[in-house]
């Protein structure tokens, strides 16, 4: 299924069907398919809490030590203690602004070696992977880390094998499933290459603390920043706070999905932007204009308004996590509609088929930012009919800003600095996609940049 755009396939069954809501029986699995914002609000709003639960997935269990991490954990005291730490330290407001300088600095590097590559073709994907990859890396870590290839490996795959769509997944009683097909091995591959640069990043934190005697702070002493690491690691000494212990298992599992998640997101998010953008160039003229008119750093982007509707209609058309990451109610069965939902369903929400959804958005396919012109819409997830960060109390992204900041000012400064081209031969920005748990695009997107005249 996962080789056929299941996002796609589904939405076409619910439209054919005109259902609210689908059963859906892959494998020994019980599912259904939430297709229509009515259904969602259901979902995770009225019932949120009886859907806060996720399925098992064997990927999660593996790569995340257990599922300690924040996405696949169960509802439970883990996954609250977690989610508040997100909340309150990892990724609130002050700290993402506290990560502004380095955003700044990574995107000058950005901006400085397209300014070298300009006139020729440059595989703009990768680059934006790198620059979103240290970013993310210094916030985490402190330091852009040197990932090796094995590290690497993993963050290619790691969308893949979390989908969720493989045989192995649907027929959980078959134990000897992932160990026959191969995938058991690739898990413990990834797990043991992840591992040995997460150790080395904990060693590397542990021994600079206790060298400057420090319980974190500005960590070294010479004025290093705190990064996510040095949060963790605060809490683990001061267990007596908390409910649930912070185990270097946790600490591991915590920071290797917000480093993956702010890399697999925000990527994305700006390759099918700038897909959007080079296929619509009176979209891009406009947002160009406005960006050359108004930005001069981080500070100015507030003003951007024309950007902030280009960022949400992209969003729309191709949100990231094209059907959320699976809700499971544990231990109530629910009424949906019509539809009794039995215990331990996995509940998929098809926010592609959502965000597209005819009743709700005139012309749903095409791309027009103007559609987001004086309304009401955010990235709260209150109004169901647009959710690209889901929605709901317990489930709902919690690297809004985040994301959003990281993708903002790279955005503003490829439109500030340069202009686009397509590389010679090539008529339109190919559009194809690559499921996964994100929905990336199959092809690298190469284009050329041309510098801004006079602006270095
Ligand atoms: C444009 C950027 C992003 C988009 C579109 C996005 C989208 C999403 C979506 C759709 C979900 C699932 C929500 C649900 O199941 O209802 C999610 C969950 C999550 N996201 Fe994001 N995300 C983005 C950026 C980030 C960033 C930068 C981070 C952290 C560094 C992050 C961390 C998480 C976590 C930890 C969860 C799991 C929440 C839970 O299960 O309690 N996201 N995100």
């Amino acid at each position: 299924m996962a080789g056929d755009q299941p996002h796609r396939r589904l939405t076409d069954l619910a439209r054919k069907h005109g259902s609210d809501v689908m059963s859906l029986q892959l494998g020994e699995l019980s599912h259904i398919v939430i297709s229509t914002p009515e259904a969602a609000k259901l979902v995770m709003k009225t019932h949120d809490v009886a859907f806060a639960s996720r399925p098992y997935l064997l990927a999660a269990d593996v790569l995340y030590y257990g599922c300690k991490d924040i996405a696949f954990a169960p509802y439970g005291d883990h996954w609250r203690q977690m989610r508040k730490l997100c909340t309150l330290e990892l990724l609130s407001a002050r700290r993402v602004e506290s990560f502004r300088r380095i955003r700044e600095e990574e995107v000058s590097n950005l901006v400085a070696s397209l300014t070298a590559a300009a006139g020729k073709p440059v595989d703009l994907g990768r680059m934006l992977s790198t620059v979103t990859s240290t970013i993310t890396s210094r916030a985490a870590f402190g330091k852009a880390q040197e990932l090796n290839d094995d590290f690497l490996m993993v963050v290619d795959n790691i969308s893949d094998v979390l989908a969720g769509f493989r045989i192995s997944d649907l027929y959980p009683s078959l134990k000897f499933l992932p160990s026959l097909t191969g995938f058991k091995s690739k898990l413990e591959k990834m797990r043991k290459a992840s591992d040995s640069v997460l150790d080395r990043i904990i060693d590397d934190h542990k021994a600079r603390r206790s060298m400057a005697g420090s319980k974190g702070g500005d960590g070294d002493g010479h004025g290093r920043k705190e990064d996510l690491v040095d949060v963790l690691l605060n809490l683990q000494e001061n267990q007596e706070d908390l409910g649930v212990p912070i185990t270097t298992d946790v600490i591991k599992a915590i920071t290797l999905e917000l480093f993956i998640a702010g890399i697999e997101t925000s990527t994305t998010t700006l390759e099918w932007i700038i897909s959007e953008i080079m296929k619509n160039p009176r979209v891009l003229q406009k947002a160009q204009q406005e960006v050359r008119q108004v930005f001069g750093d981080e500070s100015s982007l507030d003003q951007l308004n024309y950007l902030d509707m280009v960022i949400a209609e992209s969003l729309r058309l191709h949100p990231p996590a094209p059907l959320l990451v699976p809700r499971e109610n544990v231990d109530q069965k629910v009424k949906l509609i019509s539809y009794d939902v039995p215990i331990n369903t996995s509940v998929i929400v098809n926010v592609w088929a959502i965000n597209r959804d005819p009743r709700y958005w005139k012309e749903a396919d095409r791309f027009i930012p103007e559609r987001f012109m004086d309304c009401s819409i955010d990235h709260k997830g209150t109004d169901f009919h647009y959710i690209p960060f889901g929605a709901g109390r317990r489930r709902m992204c919690p690297g809004v800003s985040f994301g959003l900041a990281i993708v903002k000012l790279i955005l503003a400064n490829l439109l500030f600095h340069f202009d686009w081209t397509l590389p010679d031969g090539q008529k339109s920005v190919n559009m194809t996609e690559s499921f996964g748990v994100t929905l990336r695009r199959q092809h690298a997107l190469h284009l050329i940049p041309v510098s801004h005249g006079g602006v270095p």
